[in-house]
């Protein structure tokens, strides 16, 4: 993913300026930033659901140029919330993660609902399968939209947030979850206020919340350096 003299924002606001990223295939880039500083806005720009200035490059091509079923092809999104207000049993919920690769009218297969059973496994949420998805707890729910995720197989992903419900034992697995998706080649930008598990990863960090945002490698060094930006007040405020 190639990112050049990036703007977006709201209104007469804008919370990214001119940012340069080069994210190589395979990388985790971990996005970091005090509450408000613009991670949930750029990933909105990059999910092709905010308007920008300058140039976002998803496999070489333009994304303000790409359809929306190709964007949603390339690209697997969590947003911070997501919530559904109709019942589903949770196995059923997951196996939807496979409709790109099978087109909307066929039915779902064995084998389809074989790797949303091994989804549901690899985040632990397997004892769940067969329960209605709305009556789980935050965490449970956000550890299924991973195992829905996960079933896409999309070249990139992008995580707004994908362990703030959950505990510490969780969060841990979803990292793990993550760099398993980038040794097998897939991008993954994941915002994330979780610095503690941070310096054990291999990857890039992106702190939204310096004056000139830019890739570093994730190590305890640059992670403490993050830490002690963001435990000062917002240069904003
Ligand atoms: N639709 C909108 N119109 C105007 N301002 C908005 C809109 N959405 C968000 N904002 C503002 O933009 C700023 C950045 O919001 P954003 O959600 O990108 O922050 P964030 O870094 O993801 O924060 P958090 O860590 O709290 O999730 C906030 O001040 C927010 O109030």
């Amino acid at each position: 993913m190639l990112i050049e003299n990036l703007v977006v924002g709201y209104a007469n606001k804008a919370l990214v300026r001119n940012l340069f990223l080069c994210v190589p295939a395979g990388a985790f880039v971990a996005v970091v930033g005090h509450n408000g500083s613009g991670k949930t806005t750029f990933f909105r720009s990059l999910t092709g659901q905010l308007p920008y200035a300058g140039s976002i490059c998803l496999l070489g091509q333009e994304i303000r140029a790409l359809s929306r079923a190709k964007l949603a092809s390339c690209l697997g999104y969590l947003p911070q919330r997501g919530s559904i207000d109709f019942s589903i049993a949770v196995r059923e919920l997951v196996v939807m993660g496979r409709y790109r690769h099978h087109g909307l009218l066929s039915a779902y297969c064995p084998t389809d609902y074989a790797l949303a059973d091994a989804a549901l496994q690899q985040v632990g949420m397997a004892h769940l399968s067969g329960r209605d998805f709305t009556q789980l707890s935050g965490g449970e729910q956000q550890l299924v939209w991973l195992a829905q995720l996960s079933l896409q197989q999309a070249p990139v992903y992008v995580l707004d947030e994908p362990t703030q419900q959950l505990d510490v034992y969780y969060r841990r697995q979803v990292f793990d979850l993550i760099q398993r998706w980038t040794r097998q080649g897939q991008t993954v930008l994941c915002s994330t206020h979780d610095l503690d598990n941070l310096p054990a990863l291999q990857g890039y960090l992106l702190n939204l919340s310096e004056p000139k945002p830019a890739l570093k490698p994730l190590t305890p060094a640059s992670v403490l350096e993050a830490r002690q930006v963001l435990e000062a007040p917002p240069l904003s405020v």
